[in-house]
């Protein structure tokens, strides 16, 4: 299933939070939202998961408009990890991730015996099955994120929107999330900060800078040191990794305030 930003905007007060903006997901393909704080990350994938209606522009799943497609079954669709999920109330975390089969299942219905088997799976790939029976309200922010991706996935989505999945993550974990988006087979679209992981996780990686995209590709034709200065303001050495072929980034250390 693919997934198309087709002249995607949003205006607030006038103002181009996102401005035309035009990508493309292929089926199965893995693509990086990158770009400085403010760039219009969140308010783009806000709208692929239904939180924000765009001003103009459309959004399409293997050429279907989601903007008018019935809630669960888009639902069945696409799965989200999003910077404003909270889980406020005092569930389980076997029963928050179960929630995600919801879209599968009329309501009040009993979980089969496969929805279990897929929840204890999903429990296991986030390294979360210790955790079951814990209320979420206990856990750390990490545990909480992954939680949260658990359920994602036990939607059993063609198509999955994540809004920077790695930020409480530790490094194993990180790593860890990177190597299951990279086997998943889904169709991603993932925002992320670190330029390093994103080399490493993504097919393609779109550069975004005042809601605009400024260029899409591989990451090895995105990650230059010229794209880096212009749209982060930092200078980077970009070397290959000896034993993956990626490119990965090495900052100048810091040498001032802010700003
Ligand atoms: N409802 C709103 N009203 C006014 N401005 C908004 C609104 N929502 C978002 N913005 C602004 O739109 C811009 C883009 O925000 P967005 O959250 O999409 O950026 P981002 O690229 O995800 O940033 P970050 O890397 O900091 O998470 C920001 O300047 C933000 O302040």
């Amino acid at each position: 299933m693919d997934l198309l930003l087709d002249s995607l905007t949003v205006a607030v007060d006038g103002q181009r939070l996102v401005d035309a903006l035009e990508l493309k997901v292929g089926h199965e393909e893995v693509v990086g939202l990158l770009g400085p704080n403010g760039s219009g990350k969140s308010t783009t994938l806000r709208c692929v998961y239904r939180a924000l209606a765009p001003t103009a522009g459309r959004i399409l799943l293997d050429g279907e408009d989601i903007t008018i497609m019935d809630r669960r079954a888009c639902a069945r669709r696409l799965a989200a990890m999003t910077q404003e999920q909270q889980v406020a109330l005092d569930f389980s975390v076997a029963e928050v991730v179960a929630m995600g089969r919801a879209p599968h299942r009329r309501d009040h219905e009993r979980l089969t015996g496969a929805d279990q088997e897929l929840c204890h799976q999903a429990l296991a790939m986030l390294d979360v099955a210790h955790l079951a029976h814990r209320s979420v309200l206990t856990l750390s922010g990490g545990e909480r994120q992954r939680v949260l991706i658990a359920r994602a996935l036990v939607q059993q989505p063609q198509v999955l929107v994540l809004d920077e999945p790695t930020n409480h993550l530790d490094i194993h974990h990180q790593l860890a999330l990177l190597g299951l988006l990279r086997r998943a087979g889904l169709t991603t679209l993932v925002a992320l900060h670190d330029l390093n992981l994103a080399a490493a996780a993504c097919d393609r990686i779109a550069l975004l800078r005042e809601g605009r995209l400024v260029t899409v590709g591989p990451p090895a034709e995105v990650l230059t040191p010229e794209l880096v200065r212009a749209v982060f303001d930092v200078d980077a050495v970009v070397v290959t990794h000896p034993r993956t072929g990626t490119p990965q980034l090495l900052f100048d250390a810091p040498a001032g305030p802010l700003g």
